[in-house]
């Protein structure tokens, strides 16, 4: 087991060991940086855009977009990313899927050449009740690199809180691939609450297998996870 977790009291206290891997990364020298939205990452952006922490000759790569949306459009995760970092916490460079491109094999391709050319020193990731990391959903290759998909009823629904009309919530999206996320040198994946924890438990004790995409963490050498008590109460050991 190469995966290092560690609970943590609250959502506050996640966000300060997760900033201070990303101090720890910069130290190091660390230069790319794969970033993630839901929720779950906000605890850490709020502490690095309180720290003085200098990021303004890095590189952001975020692993995913809605197709569809906008950079402009405020559910778009662009948007996201400029409101919770971004503004605040200037990169050289911040590289996101563009989620009006039509050629998805295009935008794929282009994708995947930024991060071949910008190999990934710290990748955040957050994790979906269903297990997906990023947005591959159960079933999804671990080959994959990026690619459009098809996103599950379960994360629509999941996801369809942060949409006025749930008719809104975007049914594709582009994503980095499984492969993609393991190609990071090191990476740290954060989980809060209750109906996490089932994932949380198929992830670090389960077989390792396409069913529950985050399972292939444990292939991964350098794997951080940070879980609250709640999100951690399925673990058996
Ligand atoms: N594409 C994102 C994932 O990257 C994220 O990990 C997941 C969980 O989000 P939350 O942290 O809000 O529970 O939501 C979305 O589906």
């Amino acid at each position: 087991m190469t995966m290092d977790i560690k609970i943590v009291k609250d959502q506050q206290a996640g966000g300060q060991a997760g900033y201070q891997l990303f101090a720890d990364a910069l130290d190091a020298g660390a230069n790319v940086f794969g970033l993630a939205t839901g929720s779950s990452p906000i605890t850490i952006y709020q502490a690095l855009t309180a720290s003085d922490l200098d990021f303004s000759d890095k590189i952001s790569i975020n692993l995913d977009e809605y197709v569809g949306l906008s950079a402009t459009n405020p559910q778009s995760y662009h948007y996201f990313m400029q409101e919770h970092l971004f503004n605040q916490k200037p990169f050289k460079h911040n590289y996101l899927p563009d989620g009006l491109a039509t050629d998805a094999e295009a935008e794929t391709s282009r994708y995947d050449r930024i991060i071949e050319n910008n190999p990934i020193d710290l990748q955040l990731l957050g994790l979906g009740v269903n297990g997906h990391i990023g947005f591959n959903e159960p079933g999804t290759a671990f080959s994959e690199l990026t690619h459009k998909v098809a996103l599950t009823p379960s994360t629509i629904a999941a996801n369809a809180r942060f949409f006025a009309d749930p008719n809104e919530v975007p049914k594709y999206a582009y994503s980095m691939g499984i492969a993609s996320i393991m190609q990071a040198k090191h990476i740290v994946l954060v989980a809060y609450g209750e109906n996490k924890a089932q994932a949380v438990a198929q992830m670090i004790e389960g077989p390792v297998t396409e069913a529950v995409p985050a399972s292939a963490l444990q292939n991964h050498a350098n794997v951080t996870v940070i879980l609250d008590e709640a999100a951690a109460s399925q673990l058996q050991k």
